[in-house]
């Protein structure tokens, strides 16, 4: 939960500051069904800062132990599922912080890939990056139409980590993962579908949590107890090598992160990005 200094003008007149603490995410459990549904809540984008990712991992946990049938992942922006990692957390670092954020993307990685009810995505917008990494982290995916998802990273100068492509190779065949990984492509809902890097389009977002509820009840009659454990051996193997590597991972992150090249192609992106939403 991250906490915010709100700025009102109280009885005597004058601005007084006060600290509230606000959840970038919401469950909710639909009582018929029993499936969670955890929405991102961080306008407008649900950019991955450090509190977005404590709040996604607080809310994965809170479903583990709520005994829900299944979980939704979406989000509460109009047109973004999630942007990704904050650049802003890259750029010109706190390195502390830096360390707990990519500490904090591991964890929802691994909570999110290894829970051991259904999962799907209802990804109701733009998925580039970290958001595409939440999104294959699911057994489930359901996409509105005329937006993009992938790994981009090349093109950010960066690389994705193995237990990242690892779920990337979970879903799409090796040839076009690593064309993809390679290239930085970012799909189209259309192209998605195509590769199967998405299993079904939705014209609005309802709709899409529509279809997720329906993947999830297609497990009704199954035994939860052996959908779990069969669930963990596809997994484990994966989330082994995670475990092994995820230190190094995060030295391995911060050196990349910290190198003067990758600060300056990081700024010219985000140079780039800000001039594109001013022009819209
Ligand atoms: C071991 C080595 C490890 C190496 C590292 C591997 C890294 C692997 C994992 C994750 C990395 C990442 O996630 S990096 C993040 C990459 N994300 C992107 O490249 C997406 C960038 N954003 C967009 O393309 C678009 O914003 C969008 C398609 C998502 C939405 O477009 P839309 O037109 O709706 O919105 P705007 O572009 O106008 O943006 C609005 C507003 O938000 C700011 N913004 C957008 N994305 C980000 C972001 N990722 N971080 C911070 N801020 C972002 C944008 O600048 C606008 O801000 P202003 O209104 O203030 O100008």
């Amino acid at each position: 939960m991250s906490s915010r200094l709100l700025s009102f003008v109280g009885r005597t007149g004058r601005r007084r500051l006060m600290s509230t603490a606000i959840k970038l995410t919401t469950v909710e459990v639909n009582d018929k069904t029993g499936i969670a549904t955890l929405t991102m809540c961080r306008p407008p984008v649900n950019g991955q800062n450090l509190e977005l990712l404590l709040d996604i991992k607080s809310s994965i946990n809170e479903i583990k132990n709520n005994n829900s049938r299944g979980l939704i992942i979406t989000s509460a922006s109009p047109k973004v599922f999630s942007a990704g990692l904050d650049i802003l957390e890259m750029y010109k670092p706190d390195q502390q912080r830096l360390r707990a954020v990519w500490t904090e993307l591991q964890n929802v990685w691994c909570d999110l890939y290894g829970i051991s009810v259904p999962t799907a995505a209802a990804i109701n917008g733009h998925a580039p990056a970290g958001g595409c990494l939440l999104a294959t982290a699911c057994e489930y995916r359901v996409m509105v139409p005329n937006c993009i998802i992938g790994l981009n990273e090349t093109q950010l100068g960066i690389i994705a980590p193995k237990w990242l492509v690892s779920g990337y190779l979970n879903i799409l065949p090796k040839r076009v993962a690593e064309r993809a990984l390679t290239q930085g492509r970012l799909f189209t809902t259309d192209e998605a579908l195509q590769e199967g890097l998405i299993d079904e389009i939705a014209n609005s977002k309802e709709e899409a949590v529509d279809k997720c509820v329906a993947f999830i009840g297609t497990f009704a009659k199954v035994n939860p107890v052996a959908r779990a454990l069969t669930k963990q051996q596809f997994r484990a193997d994966n989330l082994r090598q995670f475990h092994k590597e995820r230190e190094q991972d995060v030295d391995d992150f911060l050196s990349l992160v910290n190198r003067p090249e990758v600060q300056k192609g990081i700024g010219i992106y985000l140079e780039g990005l800000k001039k594109k939403a001013n022009k819209q």
